[in-house]
């Protein structure tokens, strides 16, 4: 991080873990309360370090959130385990020479402190989030994610499995023309998903964050997120709790389950659709899929 970066995140320091006052005990009230103060402090470095050095904000950003869940994490959850995008010890995967804590632990947070942090460094854009989520190993829960949260900081809503979201409405024929709206990333889309979108008559909806996209699907403002080419286990853990307590669809581009505190982080390809249209989307995956 350069010497300005540095000092721009203390500057919208401190990252006193008592300002936010004691926190519920409750996991998934836990992971609301938990997004929503590394938000508040991402919308305060942005508009403290401003939009000039888009490099910077994005690094001021990513530190500032991370540093923040940390601390809460260490001060709330001591005795559990954290994988996060922003720390090397947790992210790297299983080897002869580096066992990280999380994989022989019961309870796992894992965070992306800023998900769409290019978007976060663009002037307007409010198409990133942070991401808290818990995975526990003895879980019922599909894919043992117990809790999860995705603060959408800019556009002042949080999506958390404390209150999950009732399931998206189906869109009326006139708003859509008939077309189902998938989201796909507006940088680094997957290569097949343009003629996955003409196959199925479908509209594309660039937007950026797996977090925003994956609340859009929750909102019933899209009704299907694909992503393949690369991705991380933190990049979808939260929204993908929020999705499936909403009851929606959530798997590998191929069908096979998601699973997450894995050796390898490495999480490159997932879609969450609305139930109803998972057969139809899979089907025509499967005559996309490289
Ligand atoms: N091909 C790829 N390889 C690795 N990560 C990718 C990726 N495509 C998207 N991502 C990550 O997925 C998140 C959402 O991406 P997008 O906005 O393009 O949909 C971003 O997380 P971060 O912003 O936390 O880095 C981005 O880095
Ligand atoms: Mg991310």
């Amino acid at each position: 991080m350069s010497e300005q970066t540095k000092a721009s995140a203390r500057i919208t320091g401190p990252r006193d873990a008592g300002e936010g006052g004691t926190p519920p005990v409750n996991d998934s009230a836990f992971a609301r309360w938990l997004a929503d103060r590394a938000g508040q402090i991402l919308l305060q470095v942005r508009a403290e370090t401003g939009h000039a050095d888009g490099k910077a904000l994005k690094a001021a950003g990513d530190q500032a959130a991370h540093d923040l869940l940390r601390a809460e994490l260490a001060r709330w959850r001591p005795a559990d385990a954290v994988l996060s995008e922003e720390d090397e010890h947790s992210r790297v995967a299983w080897t002869e020479g580096n066992h990280p804590d999380r994989l022989g632990a019961n309870r796992v947070w894992i965070v992306d402190p800023l998900d769409g942090t290019r978007e976060f460094s663009e002037e307007g854009r409010d198409d990133w989030a942070v991401h808290v989520a818990l995975w526990t190993a003895d879980s019922s829960a599909p894919v043992r994610l117990t809790a999860g949260a995705v603060a959408m900081p800019a556009r002042h809503c949080t999506l958390a499995t404390d209150q999950p979201p009732a399931y998206p409405p189906m869109p009326l024929e006139s708003a859509t023309g008939g077309a189902i709206r998938i989201a796909a990333s507006r940088t680094r889309p997957p290569a097949f998903v343009t003629a996955l979108a003409e196959d199925l008559g479908a509209e594309l909806v660039p937007m950026g964050s797996a977090g925003v996209k994956i609340a859009a699907v929750i909102n019933g403002e899209a009704d299907a997120y694909v992503h393949a080419g690369g991705q991380y286990e933190w990049d979808s853990a939260a929204p993908v709790a929020v999705a499936l307590a909403t009851g929606l669809h959530a798997s590998r581009v191929d069908g096979s389950p998601l699973a997450y505190n894995q050796a390898d982080p490495k999480l490159p390809d997932l879609v969450v659709c609305r139930k109803d249209l998972a057969p139809r989307l899979l089907a025509a995956l499967q005559r996309h899929l490289p």
